[in-house]
């Protein structure tokens, strides 16, 4: 754990991640640097972290072992065609980004950088985050298992496929959004019956954190879990058939389907 990590792009993702590198307290701060494009961002930033920062992307890649790109899709072709000239065959490059495979990268690189493809999500601040991992070529097995390690200070990791990215982008990466909107709504039909905005969200928060738990504690199918909360003429079981009726579960997944279509995309899209 004694790689120097940058930063390229340090907004909500990155944040996530470098908030539990310096939480994990298995890292030096002094050792992360990451760089932002305007000033308001790297104000802010040198406010909330005791790391350092910078407009200078190349400062950023002289200064790190593993390069983290946590900039949008959209930037991934121009900063790595600013910052390529300067990557020297021992660095590690890190994309989160959704929608850019690493033909697309190892292309706009020109050269055979390693690079390991991640999906993160926002929970890797609190260490509860799940990631997917895969690496071209130019990746050592060593190096894959270093950067294991790294990723499982954010939570659990899973080397994955890059076909079965578009797929787990819906399905944990982008979760946490719809996981958030059940939040919102369940503290919504909270507040409409009578109990207070902000007792609602916690209590619905406490009941999804438990609920997860119980499922991965016990490694009983969610199926069997929500059948056990189902007391025969009961009142869940009224509240399963109205969901039924609104496409609860279609819902879910044809969400899913839209996501990892959205994702598919825009690979299409940046070849
Ligand atoms: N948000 C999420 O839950 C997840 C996001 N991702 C991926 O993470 C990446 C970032 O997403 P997210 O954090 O949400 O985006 P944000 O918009 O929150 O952050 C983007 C960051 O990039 C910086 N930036 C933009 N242009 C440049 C540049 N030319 N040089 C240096 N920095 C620049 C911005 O700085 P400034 O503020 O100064 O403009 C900002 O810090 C995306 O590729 C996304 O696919 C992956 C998994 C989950
Ligand atoms: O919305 C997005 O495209 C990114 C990828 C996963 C979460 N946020």
């Amino acid at each position: 754990m004694n790689k120097k990590i940058g930063f390229i792009g340090c907004g909500n993702m990155g944040q996530a991640m470098l908030g539990a590198l310096v939480n994990s307290e298995q890292i030096d701060a002094e050792s992360i640097m990451a760089s932002v494009r305007t000033e308001s961002s790297l104000r802010e930033l040198r406010k909330k972290w005791p790391i350092r920062v910078t407009l200078n992307n190349l400062e950023v890649v002289e200064n790190s072992d593993i390069i983290i790109l946590a900039v949008n899709p959209a930037q991934y072709e121009s900063i790595i065609k600013e910052i390529r000239e300067v990557i020297t065959s021992d660095q590690i490059i890190v994309s989160i980004a959704a929608g850019i495979n690493m033909e697309q990268m190892d292309d706009w690189f020109g050269k055979s950088s390693k690079i390991i493809k991640t999906m993160p999500n926002t929970p890797v601040l609190v260490q509860e985050g799940m990631t997917a991992i895969c690496t071209n070529e130019h990746v050592l097995e060593s190096e894959l298992e270093m950067m294991t390690a790294y990723f499982r200070l954010f939570g659990e990791v899973e080397v994955m496929e890059e076909k079965q990215f578009d797929a787990f982008i819906a399905l944990c990466g982008s979760s946490p959004a719809y996981i958030f909107m059940m939040i919102e709504a369940m503290a919504d039909g909270a507040v409409k019956l009578g109990i207070p905005r902000k007792q609602a969200i916690r209590m619905a928060e406490q009941t999804i954190l438990g609920s997860a738990k119980l499922a991965l504690d016990t490694g009983i199918h969610p199926a069997e879990l929500k059948d056990m909360v189902c007391s025969p003429g009961g009142a869940t079981i009224a509240a399963v058939a109205e969901l039924e009726k609104h496409g609860f579960r279609s819902a879910v997944i044809h969400a899913m389907e839209s996501c990892a279509g959205h994702s598919k995309k825009m690979n299409e899209e940046m070849e």
